[in-house]
């Protein structure tokens, strides 16, 4: 595994990504709840072939972070731009280049799973030969074939996070942001969904988030870890320190 995390920040590294436009960048994101609790001035830029793992315990802000990322929630200072989109000037443009899997994937239970993917594929604007065409990708990259005519709500939850993550890419979006994606999914599920993440990593930029430090140096070319709703480090995910930095930041 260590050699495969090398050989995927190699490529993050080697690519000149560095010297282009993030596909992704926000600066100074904050968002108090009406609890007071929340984010606070979190910024972030993701390139082409990023995979970078938002850390931290129950509560740090992943989600809070992950859902102004994808245009759910409006910060109360800050900014997002997603391949060059505004999020608050063009939020139509930029939210079209983002795919979403929420904590909980966002499945209609009654649908076949080949039905909820028309649905999903019309939301976001395809139709026709293009639909059919990513579908039918998408069937077999998520490794849905065998259940493609089940109905959602019979699936297990390894399944489910599968068709979720398919509704998330069926735009073939430059950012997909994935919320604890791993999250209940045994061991062999856990392995099946690493490799669907390193596999649609080469071409676009994920951020997912976990509580887990060897999730995310397991796939990831960088760790962003969050602590009580701020940035406490930005890293190479192949850096010795991490585990250092982490027990740090949260002791
Ligand atoms: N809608 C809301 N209203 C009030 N407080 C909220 C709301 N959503 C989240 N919070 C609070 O904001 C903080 C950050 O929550 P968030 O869900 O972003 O954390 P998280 O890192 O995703 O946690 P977990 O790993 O448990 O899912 C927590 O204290 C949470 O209770």
């Amino acid at each position: 595994m260590a050699l495969h995390t090398k050989s995927l920040a190699d490529a993050a590294d080697t690519s000149g990504a560095r010297n282009t436009t993030p596909l992704l960048e926000a600066q100074g994101l904050t968002l108090r709840h009406s609890d007071a609790t929340g984010i606070s001035d979190i910024s972030l830029s993701l390139y082409r072939g990023d995979i970078v793992g938002l850390l931290g315990l129950n509560g740090a802000g992943k989600s809070t972070t992950l859902r102004i990322l994808c245009g759910v929630l409006v910060p109360d200072q800050g900014s997002v731009v997603i391949n060059g989109q505004s999020m608050s000037d063009n939020p139509l443009q930029a939210r079209a280049q983002v795919g979403f899997l929420p904590d909980q994937p966002p499945l209609y239970d009654d649908m076949r799973v080949c039905e909820y993917l028309t649905l999903t594929g019309r939301i976001r604007g395809l139709k026709g030969k293009r639909l059919k065409t990513r579908q039918l990708q998408l069937i077999e990259q998520c490794a849905l074939g065998d259940v493609q005519r089940k109905i959602i709500g019979t699936l297990s939850k390894g399944f489910r996070q599968r068709v979720g993550l398919a509704q998330a890419l069926i735009h073939e979006p430059a950012v997909v942001l994935l919320d604890e994606p791993a999250n209940g999914l045994d061991p062999q599920q856990m392995d099946g969904m690493r490799k669907l993440i390193s596999d649609i990593g080469q071409q676009q930029a994920i951020l997912f988030s976990t509580h887990l430090l060897s999730e995310a140096t397991a796939i990831c070319n960088r760790v962003a870890i969050i602590h009580e709703g701020k940035l406490v480090a930005d890293r190479p995910a192949n850096g010795d320190d991490l585990q250092q930095i982490f027990q740090g930041a949260i002791s």
